[in-house]
């Protein structure tokens, strides 16, 4: 109890944190419109009576412009109101959106892809579009009031009926059991709708993530090339139709539930009101009621009714809100553990960072192989390193280590002595200018490309582009640093093709400035004559930094100082590139060879490859 006391308080606080006058707004015009049906029930009674009494026109015209008067009044503050919550709700939207995003920016890395999280969140989502959200506290807290005063009007308004003599003390005890039989009715139909909601959304989660997973293959344009190439729209289509099927399947199974659940509580309703015209036939035929009686009381009974039957159900559903909130703030309070350490890294000047790695293997989350086993090394500071090996060797997931965006299963990586876990988590990330394989651009200005982020150091940012090989490029931009790149956000942004795309992600960790370079397949996209001006301005580009190269051309590997050789997640042998050749047996030596004989035409006679 204490648990969901807690849950809602801190909702409600959050709620109110993100936007006050939303939860006000709603409150005030589910009070309005709760009290509007009530004026015209008060007055049309109170003017049949004055018509059967004989009463004068004053009267009449008072009691007609009275209830015109205040509905108008209720009504119009009531739509206010509403614009304004409705205005609160959408921004609220926006602003749940944003959360999200946030969120998921601020995650830990590991669980980025990770399985379980993934299928939190897209229940969030799902669960999100169909209504509940943090804001249903608002709705419900109007709800409570709208169904508490709509009840507590309509017990005003009835509560004559019970005078003595009126109704029979069955009638009356009919009247008593037909309210408790609907709020029971609502009960149970409601908890019975939360579960059959709560099954759909936990069938259908998994189905979901895979639904938008090929309707982004199916619509984005690198997997469209492929989809018409090898002629898989057949399979993609079958794949859709199962997850589709599955998808109709729950919806199926869940509207029907919800359908039959409509039907038992509307025959329900039906059966009560037709047991209120008996009751009040009955007292009308004893003659104890006026006309105009007759027509309020049928009617404040069904506003009884229908407020006890929504507050029920407004409570049913805000247990099943209460339900989503726990999911949504568990997704929201998971923690970053990448964030504990507070340590802040030395700075200096000469850039003279150490790391080292101590007999560090790596899992990647929820699998069972290793990808890296007891690696153990040492950067000599400054120096430029290359990292080769074959396909699947751990080249790529030492960088991702080495860079904190997984830490190692076992072992420790230290940097100037001190475990990286303990520095904080900004400044460490800060050292590193990294080019991945598969880095990402963003439909943003050039500028912003490079400079990752709103404020662009121009001048920086062209030099960075010409040392990356974009200069030329750079000048046939439409709007050299604010052209847009790519269509997303801009019909009129430029499209690069992928080797531009390189020497722009190479532009930005140039931009970055930071100690370490890390470039991985850095000209796998570059043409000959591009890839030639890296391999030669490597040296001043990464000036006196530490500087990492993965490549599998290997004749880019000579000008670096040290050569990491991995295989099947370990270091098998490093040294320097001459010395590496000398070990005949060593796995670089088969590298090399292997490679070198395409080029070599003598090699090639000699051992022509099939
Ligand atoms: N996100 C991941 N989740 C699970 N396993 C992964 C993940 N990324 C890589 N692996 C596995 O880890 C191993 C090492 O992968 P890694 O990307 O480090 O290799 P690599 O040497 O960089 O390969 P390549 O030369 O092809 O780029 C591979 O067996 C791969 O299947």
């Amino acid at each position: 109890m204490k648990e969901r006391w807690d849950l809602n308080r801190r909702a409600v606080r959050l709620l109110c944190h993100l936007d006050r006058k939303y939860f006000l707004c709603t409150l005030f015009s589910s009070l309005t419109t709760a009290i509007a049906p009530y004026i015209p029930i008060y007055f049309s009674a109170k003017i049949i009576d004055a018509l059967t009494a004989g009463a004068g026109g004053k009267t009449l015209a008072l009691y007609a412009a009275l209830t015109v008067g205040l509905a108008a009044l209720v009504g119009l503050a009531g739509a206010l109101l509403k614009m304004h919550a409705d205005v609160g709700e959408a921004e609220l939207d926006r602003l749940v959106d944003w959360k999200h995003a946030e969120k998921a920016m601020d995650l830990p890395y590991a669980l980025i892809e990770d399985r379980k999280t993934a299928l939190l969140r897209e229940r969030i989502e799902m669960e999100t579009q169909t209504g509940y959200n943090v804001y249903y506290y608002a709705v419900t807290a109007g709800g409570l009031v709208r169904y508490a005063v709509q009840i507590a009007a309509a017990v005003l308004l009835t509560f004559s009926l019970f005078r003595p003599g009126l109704l029979s003390a069955g009638a009356k005890l009919a009247l008593l059991a037909g309210i408790v039989l609907t709020a029971v009715v609502s009960v149970l139909t409601g908890r019975r709708y939360g579960r059959l909601r709560s099954e759909f959304f936990a069938g259908c989660v998994d189905d979901n993530i895979c639904g938008e997973k090929l309707y982004d293959y199916t619509s984005n344009d690198s997997s469209g090339k492929d989809i018409r190439l090898y002629g898989m729209r057949a399979a993609l289509l079958q794949k859709e139709r199962d997850f589709n099927e599955n998808f109709c399947r729950r919806e199926r199974t869940m509207n029907f539930g919800v359908a039959w659940m409509g039907l038992l509580s509307n025959f329900v309703t039906y059966a009560l009101q037709f047991g209120v015209y008996l009751l009040l036939i009955a007292a009308a035929l004893r003659g104890g009621l006026s006309v105009g009686s007759i027509a309020r009381y049928v009617s404040s009974i069904m506003l009884l009714l229908a407020g006890v039957s929504g507050l029920a159900r407004t409570i049913r559903i805000s247990v099943t809100n209460e339900e989503y909130m726990k999911r949504y703030l568990d997704y929201f309070d998971i923690p970053n553990p990448m964030y504990q350490g507070s340590l802040s890294v030395e700075k200096r000047d000469d850039d003279r960072y150490e790391v080292e790695f101590r007999d560090v293997s790596f899992r990647y989350p929820n699998t069972e192989a290793y990808a890296l086993r007891h690696v153990s090394m040492k950067f000599r500071i400054g120096e430029k390193l290359a990292v080769v090996g074959r396909n699947g060797s751990g080249k790529t997931t030492f960088i991702k280590l080495l860079c904190r965006l997984y830490d190692p299963t076992e072992g420790e990586i230290l940097l100037n002595g001190v475990d990286i876990r303990k520095y904080d988590y900004a400044e460490y990330q800060a050292l590193f200018s990294v080019v991945f394989q598969d880095f990402r651009l963003f439909a943003f200005s050039l500028g912003q490309n490079v400079t990752a982020g709103a404020d662009v150091d121009r001048a920086r940012a062209e030099v960075c582009l010409r040392e990356a090989g974009l200069g030329e490029r750079l000048l046939r931009m439409p709007d050299g640093l604010d052209t847009m790149l790519y269509r997303d956000f801009d019909p009129h942004g430029v499209v690069i093709s992928g080797g531009e795309a390189q020497k722009i992600a190479i532009a930005r960790a140039l931009y970055k400035n930071a100690p370490f370079l890390v470039l991985d397949e850095p000209t796998a996209a570059l043409d000959p004559v591009s890839e030639y001006e890296v391999y030669r301005k490597f040296n001043a580009i990464s000036g006196g930094k530490t500087a990492l190269y993965i490549s599998h051309r290997l004749a880019s590997c000579r000008f670096c100082d040290e050569i990491l050789v991995f295989s099947a997640g370990s270091i098998v042998q490093h040294g320097a590139h001459e010395a590496l050749l000398q070990e005949k047996n060593g796995e670089y030596a088969r590298l090399w060879h292997a490679q070198a004989q395409y080029y070599d035409d003598s090699l090639q006679k000699k051992n022509p490859v099939k």
